[in-house]
């Protein structure tokens, strides 16, 4: 007996291409049809609805997040008209646990975390897959655009979807190869865009064609991130300094800052040159946020730890392209693995780079690795003679 229902009968008969698929539907278009496209192939689907949140009506505000009960809903109805099995699994205190406390964690740190990376990395392609493997199943899918391609040694590698604008390699790249292994993601590998999907729900009667995207953060429905940070970690009334320390205004909570921020500081006393200020650094310890002007944002190298390879790490120095934000640009850059840390160095400076970030680096179309940001150094100030 299990606790997870779906599992696949496993004196079923199995040939090689015929895979027992676990499709992971958030009740949105993509996931929809991408379990509509598997299930074409002639696999074997069976459609799984995470249940995330401990409180699903709690996010019914009009915006679309995350897990709601009409989210399941419209996931079990996509299933019933694919035609496939469908169960709903209650992962909610593992995505507490993993995503979400870590997200607050970080952010009283004064990093910027990206949940939805941590959340392939420990929900859909580690709780989720561990557990859809030990059920008997061969594959999870999902609605990602991005590309596995398997090489002719059997391993695999990641690749940047074929639809460039809706790319999400870069929150893949925690993947290694193992769980490369396991991953179908049927949008990824056909020149298809939105639109194009959209109308393919359409046509396979999906009642979910006109649904909205869901938005960033899946567990701040109403898209208030610093509400929801306020809530868990409270008012704390702090300085705002520029670089030589002197106090510009104030703050009710350091975590309410990312790098780069320049409205919402609110400063009492204007700069000296009235050029815009910037948010440089966010500092826990004395809750202070220090700003200034946009080129003192401009980063040279950084550090990064926790790297995860698709693949054989490299074993030396090489040069890549990196990319920073989930849908930020690609950068050249040179990069080195020392003592577990990888040391990057950008061949023109990148600006508004924050701690917590993931660093994703790619040969051409493929995804290399990733690996947390933990350190940025900036150019030198310029001087006045
Ligand atoms: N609650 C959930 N239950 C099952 N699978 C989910 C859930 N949330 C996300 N997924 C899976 O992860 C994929 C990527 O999630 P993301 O939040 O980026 O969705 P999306 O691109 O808006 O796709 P969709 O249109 O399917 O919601 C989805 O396509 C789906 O396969």
């Amino acid at each position: 007996m299990t606790d997870f229902p779906g599992a696949p009968d496993p004196s079923a008969p199995r040939d090689g291409r015929r895979l027992r698929v676990l499709a992971a539907m958030s009740g949105g278009v993509d996931s929809a049809v991408a379990a509509a496209r598997a299930a074409e192939a002639g696999h074997e689907v069976t459609g799984v609805h995470l249940a995330l949140s401990a409180n699903p009506q709690s996010f019914r505000t009009g915006a679309r997040g995350c897990c709601t009960i009409e989210d399941s809903r419209d996931a079990r109805r996509a299933a019933d008209v694919i035609g496939i099995p469908f169960y709903v699994w209650d992962l909610a205190e593992r995505f507490r646990e993993d995503v979400v406390e870590d997200f607050v964690a970080e952010y009283a740190a004064g990093r910027t975390p990206n949940p939805c990376l941590r959340c392939n990395e420990k929900i859909k392609f580690a709780a989720l897959l561990d557990k859809a493997l030990a059920l008997g199943f061969d594959a999870v899918c999902t609605g990602h655009y991005a590309t596995v391609v398997t090489r002719d040694d059997g391993s695999r590698e990641l690749h940047r979807a074929s639809d460039l604008a809706k790319d999400q390699s870069y929150v893949l790249g925690v993947l290694d190869d193992r769980q490369l292994a396991h991953a179908m993601f049927p949008l990824g590998d056909t020149l298809t865009t939105k639109g194009e999907i959209r109308a393919e729900a359409e046509r396979r009667d999906l009642a979910v064609a006109k649904k909205p995207d869901s938005h960033d953060i899946c567990f701040i429905a109403d898209g208030d991130t610093q509400g929801f940070l306020a809530k868990r970690l409270g008012m704390a009334e702090g300085d705002i300094v520029d670089e030589d320390g002197a106090k510009l205004g104030t703050h009710e909570g350091a975590y309410g800052f990312t790098i780069g921020q320049r409205k919402g500081l609110r400063l009492g006393v204007p700069a000296a040159d009235g050029k815009p200020r910037y948010v440089l650094d966010i500092s826990p310890v004395n809750n202070t946020v220090t700003v200034g002007p946009a080129d003192a944002l401009d980063i040279t190298a950084l550090t990064a730890i926790k790297p995860r390879w698709c693949g054989t790490p490299p074993s030396g120095p090489g040069t890549y392209t990196a990319q920073l934000r989930a849908h930020g640009s690609e950068t050249a850059v040179a990069a080195e693995l020392v003592d577990d840390a990888l040391k990057v160095s950008f061949t023109e400076p990148v600006r508004g780079v924050a701690p917590g970030q993931a660093i994703v680096l790619y040969d051409g179309t493929r995804v290399v690795g990733s690996a947390t940001i933990a350190q940025t150094e900036r150019r030198a100030p310029a001087r006045l003679a």
